[in-house]
Protein backbone atom coordinates (compact mmCIF):
# COMPACT_ATOMS: atom_id res chain seq x y z
CA UNK A 1 0.00 0.00 0.00
CA UNK A 2 1.54 3.30 -1.00
CA UNK A 3 0.35 6.08 1.35
CA UNK A 4 1.11 9.54 1.84
CA UNK A 5 0.38 11.92 5.02
CA UNK A 6 -0.28 15.90 5.01
CA UNK A 7 -0.85 18.62 7.28
CA UNK A 8 -3.49 21.71 6.62
CA UNK A 9 -3.67 24.22 8.81
CA UNK A 10 -6.14 26.71 8.44
CA UNK A 11 -6.63 30.06 8.53
CA UNK A 12 -6.91 32.01 11.69
CA UNK A 13 -10.63 33.58 11.89
CA UNK A 14 -10.83 37.54 13.06
CA UNK A 15 -13.40 36.38 15.57
CA UNK A 16 -10.71 34.05 17.14
CA UNK A 17 -8.66 36.49 17.10
CA UNK A 18 -10.85 38.80 18.41
CA UNK A 19 -11.17 36.73 21.64
CA UNK A 20 -7.46 36.50 21.92
CA UNK A 21 -6.31 33.61 20.08
CA UNK A 22 -2.83 34.17 18.59
CA UNK A 23 -1.85 31.79 15.48
CA UNK A 24 0.62 29.29 17.08
CA UNK A 25 1.63 27.75 14.41
CA UNK A 26 4.55 28.43 11.77
CA UNK A 27 5.04 26.80 8.42
CA UNK A 28 8.97 26.32 7.89
CA UNK A 29 8.78 25.22 4.32
CA UNK A 30 6.37 23.09 2.46
CA UNK A 31 7.26 19.71 4.51
CA UNK A 32 7.76 20.92 7.87
CA UNK A 33 6.01 23.37 10.37
CA UNK A 34 6.61 24.46 14.10
CA UNK A 35 4.33 24.86 17.09
CA UNK A 36 4.53 27.20 19.35
CA UNK A 37 3.13 26.31 22.05
CA UNK A 38 2.33 28.95 25.06
CA UNK A 39 3.28 27.68 28.40
CA UNK A 40 3.99 29.01 32.00
CA UNK A 41 6.28 28.31 34.81
CA UNK A 42 5.84 27.23 38.33
CA UNK A 43 6.87 31.12 39.17
CA UNK A 44 4.60 32.63 36.68
CA UNK A 45 7.22 33.65 33.75
CA UNK A 46 5.69 33.09 30.21
CA UNK A 47 7.64 30.96 27.89
CA UNK A 48 7.35 29.04 24.48
CA UNK A 49 7.73 26.03 23.55
CA UNK A 50 9.13 25.01 19.80
CA UNK A 51 7.88 21.84 18.28
CA UNK A 52 9.25 21.25 14.55
CA UNK A 53 7.58 17.98 12.65
CA UNK A 54 8.09 17.03 9.01
CA UNK A 55 5.36 15.59 6.76
CA UNK A 56 5.22 14.89 3.25
CA UNK A 57 2.84 17.87 2.89
CA UNK A 58 2.50 20.87 4.63
CA UNK A 59 0.04 22.85 3.31
CA UNK A 60 0.44 26.41 5.16
CA UNK A 61 -3.14 28.31 5.73
CA UNK A 62 -2.94 30.71 2.34
CA UNK A 63 -3.10 27.12 0.91
CA UNK A 64 -6.56 27.08 -1.51
CA UNK A 65 -8.42 23.92 -2.30
CA UNK A 66 -6.85 23.51 -6.18
CA UNK A 67 -3.56 23.56 -4.38
CA UNK A 68 -4.38 21.10 -1.91
CA UNK A 69 -6.08 19.12 -4.74
CA UNK A 70 -2.68 19.08 -6.76
CA UNK A 71 -0.92 18.08 -4.77
CA UNK A 72 -3.09 15.66 -2.63
CA UNK A 73 -6.10 14.63 -4.64
CA UNK A 74 -4.90 14.60 -8.17
CA UNK A 75 -2.62 11.82 -7.43
CA UNK A 76 -5.45 9.67 -6.45
CA UNK A 77 -7.54 10.21 -9.35
CA UNK A 78 -4.65 9.69 -12.05
CA UNK A 79 -3.11 6.01 -10.27
CA UNK A 80 -7.00 4.84 -10.05
CA UNK A 81 -7.38 5.65 -14.09
CA UNK A 82 -4.04 4.81 -14.82
CA UNK A 83 -2.85 1.59 -12.39
CA UNK A 84 -7.06 0.70 -12.24
CA UNK A 85 -6.51 0.32 -8.73
CA UNK A 86 -8.50 2.28 -5.30
CA UNK A 87 -7.64 5.04 -3.57
CA UNK A 88 -9.17 6.71 -0.65
CA UNK A 89 -8.08 10.04 0.89
CA UNK A 90 -9.54 10.94 4.27
CA UNK A 91 -9.55 14.37 6.04
CA UNK A 92 -8.59 13.87 10.05
CA UNK A 93 -8.58 16.67 12.14
CA UNK A 94 -10.66 18.45 15.22
CA UNK A 95 -13.84 19.91 15.10
CA UNK A 96 -13.69 23.22 12.90
CA UNK A 97 -9.73 22.36 11.63
CA UNK A 98 -11.54 22.31 7.69
CA UNK A 99 -11.89 18.99 7.31
CA UNK A 100 -15.26 19.77 5.39
CA UNK A 101 -13.75 23.16 3.72
CA UNK A 102 -11.06 20.40 2.87
CA UNK A 103 -13.87 17.92 0.97
CA UNK A 104 -16.67 19.88 0.14
CA UNK A 105 -15.01 23.25 0.13
CA UNK A 106 -17.60 26.24 -0.97
CA UNK A 107 -18.95 28.35 -4.38
CA UNK A 108 -15.84 30.26 -4.58
CA UNK A 109 -13.79 27.74 -3.39
CA UNK A 110 -14.71 23.97 -4.53
CA UNK A 111 -13.50 21.24 -2.10
CA UNK A 112 -11.71 18.20 -3.36
CA UNK A 113 -14.95 16.39 -4.28
CA UNK A 114 -15.89 18.75 -7.08
CA UNK A 115 -12.22 19.17 -8.00
CA UNK A 116 -11.82 15.37 -8.31
CA UNK A 117 -15.23 14.88 -10.28
CA UNK A 118 -13.73 17.54 -12.38
CA UNK A 119 -10.39 15.24 -13.22
CA UNK A 120 -12.48 12.21 -13.58
CA UNK A 121 -14.43 13.69 -16.49
CA UNK A 122 -11.67 15.50 -18.03
CA UNK A 123 -10.02 12.24 -17.90
CA UNK A 124 -12.91 10.07 -19.21
CA UNK A 125 -13.02 12.21 -22.41
CA UNK A 126 -9.52 10.88 -23.13
CA UNK A 127 -8.30 8.20 -25.76
CA UNK A 128 -9.33 5.07 -23.96
CA UNK A 129 -11.43 5.77 -21.07
CA UNK A 130 -14.76 7.06 -23.28
CA UNK A 131 -16.24 3.35 -22.31
CA UNK A 132 -16.14 3.79 -18.31
CA UNK A 133 -18.78 4.58 -16.60
CA UNK A 134 -19.12 6.70 -13.28
CA UNK A 135 -21.49 5.57 -10.19
CA UNK A 136 -21.16 7.86 -6.95
CA UNK A 137 -22.50 6.72 -3.39
CA UNK A 138 -22.30 8.45 -0.35
CA UNK A 139 -22.86 7.11 3.23
CA UNK A 140 -22.48 8.16 6.61
CA UNK A 141 -21.24 5.76 9.49
CA UNK A 142 -22.83 7.45 12.79
CA UNK A 143 -22.69 5.58 16.18
CA UNK A 144 -21.38 2.30 14.36
CA UNK A 145 -24.20 2.39 11.89
CA UNK A 146 -24.52 3.07 8.63
CA UNK A 147 -27.23 5.68 6.56
CA UNK A 148 -27.78 5.90 3.06
CA UNK A 149 -27.37 9.87 2.24
CA UNK A 150 -28.45 9.66 -1.53
CA UNK A 151 -31.49 7.48 -0.55
CA UNK A 152 -33.22 9.49 2.57
CA UNK A 153 -31.04 8.40 4.85
CA UNK A 154 -31.91 4.74 4.76
CA UNK A 155 -30.44 2.37 7.62
CA UNK A 156 -28.14 0.08 5.98
CA UNK A 157 -26.23 -3.20 6.95
CA UNK A 158 -22.44 -4.29 6.05
CA UNK A 159 -22.64 -7.47 5.35
CA UNK A 160 -19.65 -10.32 4.13
CA UNK A 161 -19.99 -12.38 1.50
CA UNK A 162 -18.29 -15.92 1.00
CA UNK A 163 -15.37 -14.12 -0.42
CA UNK A 164 -14.97 -11.78 2.91
CA UNK A 165 -15.81 -9.08 0.62
CA UNK A 166 -18.08 -6.55 2.53
CA UNK A 167 -21.12 -5.42 1.05
CA UNK A 168 -23.15 -2.63 2.35
CA UNK A 169 -26.52 -3.89 1.50
CA UNK A 170 -29.51 -1.52 0.17
CA UNK A 171 -26.34 1.03 -0.80
CA UNK A 172 -28.01 3.10 -3.66
CA UNK A 173 -25.15 3.64 -6.00
CA UNK A 174 -26.36 6.30 -8.54
CA UNK A 175 -24.47 6.65 -12.44
CA UNK A 176 -23.60 10.34 -13.24
CA UNK A 177 -22.89 11.69 -16.22
CA UNK A 178 -21.31 14.64 -15.71
CA UNK A 179 -19.59 16.85 -13.10
CA UNK A 180 -22.75 19.09 -12.66
CA UNK A 181 -24.74 15.52 -12.04
CA UNK A 182 -21.97 14.20 -9.47
CA UNK A 183 -22.10 17.60 -7.43
CA UNK A 184 -25.69 17.30 -7.89
CA UNK A 185 -26.11 14.19 -5.59
CA UNK A 186 -23.06 15.51 -3.77
CA UNK A 187 -25.31 18.45 -2.67
CA UNK A 188 -27.96 16.05 -1.74
CA UNK A 189 -25.85 13.57 0.54
CA UNK A 190 -24.67 16.75 2.08
CA UNK A 191 -28.17 18.48 2.66
CA UNK A 192 -29.31 15.02 4.16
CA UNK A 193 -26.28 15.73 6.55
CA UNK A 194 -26.79 18.38 7.85
CA UNK A 195 -30.49 18.09 8.29
CA UNK A 196 -29.84 15.38 10.46
CA UNK A 197 -27.04 17.22 12.30
CA UNK A 198 -29.93 19.94 13.50
CA UNK A 199 -32.69 17.64 13.27
CA UNK A 200 -31.30 14.90 15.89
CA UNK A 201 -28.63 16.94 17.65
CA UNK A 202 -25.80 15.70 15.90
CA UNK A 203 -23.40 17.43 13.97
CA UNK A 204 -21.32 16.95 11.14
CA UNK A 205 -18.00 16.38 13.39
CA UNK A 206 -19.89 12.99 14.88
CA UNK A 207 -20.51 10.56 11.95
CA UNK A 208 -17.55 10.01 9.33
CA UNK A 209 -19.31 10.92 5.68
CA UNK A 210 -17.75 8.47 3.01
CA UNK A 211 -18.00 9.45 -0.82
CA UNK A 212 -17.33 6.56 -3.11
CA UNK A 213 -17.22 6.92 -6.66
CA UNK A 214 -16.75 3.80 -8.52
CA UNK A 215 -15.45 3.41 -12.51
CA UNK A 216 -16.43 0.71 -14.14
CA UNK A 217 -16.17 -0.69 -17.98
CA UNK A 218 -19.01 -1.22 -20.79
CA UNK A 219 -18.40 -5.33 -21.57
CA UNK A 220 -19.05 -5.20 -25.62
CA UNK A 221 -21.39 -7.79 -24.47
CA UNK A 222 -24.06 -5.11 -22.76
CA UNK A 223 -26.04 -4.26 -25.66
CA UNK A 224 -27.48 -7.73 -25.39
CA UNK A 225 -28.60 -6.86 -21.92
CA UNK A 226 -31.25 -4.14 -22.51
CA UNK A 227 -33.58 -4.85 -20.50
CA UNK A 228 -31.07 -5.43 -17.36
CA UNK A 229 -31.88 -2.70 -14.50
CA UNK A 230 -29.29 -0.13 -14.21
CA UNK A 231 -28.11 -2.16 -11.19
CA UNK A 232 -28.08 -5.18 -13.05
CA UNK A 233 -26.13 -3.70 -15.65
CA UNK A 234 -23.22 -2.19 -13.32
CA UNK A 235 -23.18 -5.39 -12.14
CA UNK A 236 -22.20 -7.09 -15.65
CA UNK A 237 -19.40 -4.49 -16.21
CA UNK A 238 -15.95 -4.72 -14.76
CA UNK A 239 -14.76 -2.23 -11.84
CA UNK A 240 -11.98 -0.80 -13.22
CA UNK A 241 -11.16 1.86 -10.11
CA UNK A 242 -12.53 2.95 -6.96
CA UNK A 243 -11.66 6.23 -5.48
CA UNK A 244 -13.17 7.27 -1.87
CA UNK A 245 -13.18 10.47 0.05
CA UNK A 246 -13.85 9.78 3.91
CA UNK A 247 -14.63 13.24 6.05
CA UNK A 248 -13.75 11.83 9.29
CA UNK A 249 -15.37 12.53 12.73
CA UNK A 250 -13.97 15.33 14.64
CA UNK A 251 -10.95 13.40 16.70
CA UNK A 252 -11.88 15.68 19.65
CA UNK A 253 -15.31 13.69 19.94
CA UNK A 254 -13.30 10.10 21.03
CA UNK A 255 -12.77 12.18 24.12
CA UNK A 256 -16.38 12.25 24.88
CA UNK A 257 -16.33 8.77 26.66
CA UNK A 258 -15.96 11.14 30.24
CA UNK A 259 -19.31 13.44 29.15
CA UNK A 260 -21.62 13.18 31.26
CA UNK A 261 -24.59 12.71 28.72
CA UNK A 262 -25.14 9.43 27.97
CA UNK A 263 -25.90 9.62 24.34
CA UNK A 264 -22.49 11.66 24.19
CA UNK A 265 -20.55 8.78 25.89
CA UNK A 266 -22.12 6.41 23.51
CA UNK A 267 -21.11 8.63 20.70
CA UNK A 268 -17.62 9.29 21.78
CA UNK A 269 -17.26 5.39 22.77
CA UNK A 270 -18.04 4.47 18.87
CA UNK A 271 -15.65 7.44 17.18
CA UNK A 272 -12.80 6.21 19.83
CA UNK A 273 -13.48 2.58 18.63
CA UNK A 274 -13.58 3.56 15.12
CA UNK A 275 -10.45 5.93 14.81
CA UNK A 276 -8.46 3.31 17.23
CA UNK A 277 -9.59 0.67 14.62
CA UNK A 278 -8.53 2.63 11.74
CA UNK A 279 -5.29 2.94 13.65
CA UNK A 280 -4.99 -1.00 13.85
CA UNK A 281 -5.60 -1.68 10.50
CA UNK A 282 -3.34 1.09 8.45
CA UNK A 283 -0.82 -0.49 11.32
CA UNK A 284 -0.89 -3.83 10.66
CA UNK A 285 -0.93 -2.80 6.69
CA UNK A 286 1.87 -0.88 6.86
CA UNK A 287 4.04 -3.67 9.35
CA UNK A 288 2.79 -6.40 6.59
CA UNK A 289 0.79 -8.12 9.17
CA UNK A 290 -1.02 -11.69 7.85
CA UNK A 291 -3.84 -10.32 10.00
CA UNK A 292 -5.56 -7.00 9.76
CA UNK A 293 -8.24 -6.27 11.80
CA UNK A 294 -10.80 -4.86 9.38
CA UNK A 295 -13.73 -6.31 11.82
CA UNK A 296 -12.56 -3.67 14.88
CA UNK A 297 -15.23 -1.36 13.46
CA UNK A 298 -18.00 -0.41 10.95
CA UNK A 299 -15.30 1.88 9.38
CA UNK A 300 -12.71 -0.10 9.05
CA UNK A 301 -14.94 -3.39 8.02
CA UNK A 302 -16.51 -0.78 5.12
CA UNK A 303 -13.49 0.34 3.94
CA UNK A 304 -11.59 -3.36 4.11
CA UNK A 305 -11.15 -3.42 0.03
CA UNK A 306 -9.84 0.05 -0.32
CA UNK A 307 -7.08 -1.13 1.96
CA UNK A 308 -6.28 -4.05 0.32
CA UNK A 309 -4.29 -4.73 -2.98
CA UNK A 310 -3.96 -2.61 -5.29
CA UNK A 311 -3.94 1.05 -3.47
CA UNK A 312 -2.80 4.47 -2.51
CA UNK A 313 -3.73 6.37 0.67
CA UNK A 314 -3.76 10.19 1.40
CA UNK A 315 -4.64 11.37 4.79
CA UNK A 316 -5.27 15.29 5.19
CA UNK A 317 -4.40 16.26 9.22
CA UNK A 318 -6.55 19.50 9.39
CA UNK A 319 -5.07 21.19 12.17
CA UNK A 320 -6.93 24.76 14.19
CA UNK A 321 -3.90 27.48 14.50
CA UNK A 322 -5.37 29.22 17.56
CA UNK A 323 -4.12 29.01 21.04
CA UNK A 324 -7.54 27.88 22.26
CA UNK A 325 -6.98 24.81 20.00
CA UNK A 326 -3.69 23.91 20.75
CA UNK A 327 -4.01 21.12 23.04
CA UNK A 328 -6.01 19.26 20.37
CA UNK A 329 -3.28 20.70 17.40
CA UNK A 330 -0.53 19.02 19.25
CA UNK A 331 -2.59 15.98 19.96
CA UNK A 332 -3.24 15.70 16.28
CA UNK A 333 0.70 15.93 15.46
CA UNK A 334 2.67 14.94 18.09
CA UNK A 335 2.23 11.60 20.20
CA UNK A 336 1.19 10.52 16.56
CA UNK A 337 4.57 10.96 15.37
CA UNK A 338 6.88 8.69 15.92
CA UNK A 339 8.97 10.55 18.42
CA UNK A 340 12.47 11.59 18.08
CA UNK A 341 13.43 14.13 19.99
CA UNK A 342 16.88 15.76 19.16
CA UNK A 343 20.03 15.63 21.33
CA UNK A 344 20.09 17.29 24.37
CA UNK A 345 22.40 19.54 23.20
CA UNK A 346 19.95 21.50 21.06
CA UNK A 347 17.82 22.42 23.32
CA UNK A 348 18.67 25.33 25.24
CA UNK A 349 19.78 27.66 22.68
CA UNK A 350 17.11 30.39 24.10
CA UNK A 351 16.52 30.37 27.76
CA UNK A 352 12.40 29.95 27.42
CA UNK A 353 12.55 27.94 24.50
CA UNK A 354 12.71 24.17 24.50
CA UNK A 355 12.89 22.86 20.78
CA UNK A 356 11.87 19.40 19.98
CA UNK A 357 11.39 17.55 17.08
CA UNK A 358 9.20 14.97 15.46
CA UNK A 359 9.92 12.62 12.27
CA UNK A 360 7.61 10.82 11.73
CA UNK A 361 9.09 7.06 10.79
CA UNK A 362 8.56 7.39 7.42
CA UNK A 363 11.26 10.16 7.23
CA UNK A 364 12.58 6.68 7.44
CA UNK A 365 9.94 3.94 6.39
CA UNK A 366 6.26 4.78 7.76
CA UNK A 367 4.18 7.52 7.08
CA UNK A 368 0.82 5.79 7.44
CA UNK A 369 1.57 4.20 10.89
CA UNK A 370 2.86 8.29 11.87
CA UNK A 371 -1.03 8.79 11.13
CA UNK A 372 -1.99 5.98 12.97
CA UNK A 373 -0.44 7.18 16.12
CA UNK A 374 -1.83 10.52 15.41
CA UNK A 375 -4.83 8.99 15.82
CA UNK A 376 -4.03 6.86 18.55
CA UNK A 377 -3.17 10.05 19.84
CA UNK A 378 -5.51 12.23 19.57
CA UNK A 379 -8.37 9.64 20.40
CA UNK A 380 -6.80 9.71 23.94
CA UNK A 381 -7.21 6.01 24.80
CA UNK A 382 -4.34 3.49 25.55
CA UNK A 383 -3.16 0.53 23.25
CA UNK A 384 -5.40 -1.95 23.30
CA UNK A 385 -4.63 -5.51 21.59
CA UNK A 386 -7.02 -7.76 19.89
CA UNK A 387 -7.20 -11.21 19.64
CA UNK A 388 -6.46 -12.55 15.81
N1 LIG B 1 -8.38 26.68 4.73
C1 LIG B 1 -9.47 27.40 5.04
N2 LIG B 1 -9.64 28.62 4.51
C2 LIG B 1 -10.71 29.38 4.81
N3 LIG B 1 -11.70 28.98 5.65
C3 LIG B 1 -11.59 27.77 6.20
C4 LIG B 1 -10.48 26.92 5.94
N4 LIG B 1 -10.63 25.78 6.63
C5 LIG B 1 -11.80 25.90 7.29
N5 LIG B 1 -12.37 27.08 7.04
C6 LIG B 1 -13.65 27.56 7.59
O1 LIG B 1 -13.68 27.17 8.95
C7 LIG B 1 -14.97 26.76 9.34
C8 LIG B 1 -14.92 25.33 9.91
O2 LIG B 1 -14.44 24.48 8.91
P1 LIG B 1 -15.08 23.05 8.61
O3 LIG B 1 -16.57 23.08 8.71
O4 LIG B 1 -14.51 22.58 7.32
O5 LIG B 1 -14.51 22.22 9.83
P2 LIG B 1 -14.66 20.67 10.10
O6 LIG B 1 -13.32 20.18 10.49
O7 LIG B 1 -15.30 19.98 8.95
O8 LIG B 1 -15.63 20.69 11.33
P3 LIG B 1 -16.68 19.54 11.77
O9 LIG B 1 -15.85 18.35 12.17
O10 LIG B 1 -17.39 20.15 12.91
O11 LIG B 1 -17.56 19.26 10.59
C9 LIG B 1 -15.85 26.85 8.10
O12 LIG B 1 -16.54 28.06 8.13
C10 LIG B 1 -14.83 26.86 6.96
O13 LIG B 1 -15.31 27.57 5.85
Amino acid sequence: MDQKVCVRKRPLFKKESEKGDVDVIRDDNNQSLTVLEPKTKVDLTKFTEEHNFFFDEVLSDNTANKEVYKRCGSPLVRYVFEKQGKASCFAYGQTGSGKTHTMMGNPEQPGLYFLAADEIFTLKKEKGYSDLTVWVSFFEIYGGKLYDLLNDRRKLVARADAKQVVNIVGLQETEVKSVAHLMDALNVGHEARSTAATGANLDSSRSHAVLQVGMYSKRSLHDLFKNLTQIQFKRMNKSVGKLSFIDLAGSERASDVNDNDRQTRIEGAEINKSLLALKECIRALDQGSKHVPFRGSTLTSVLKDSFIGNCRTVMIANVSPGTSACEHTMNTLRYANRVKQLKSADRGKDAYALKVSYFPRACGPSLLSWFAGCIHASSGCSPTRRRS
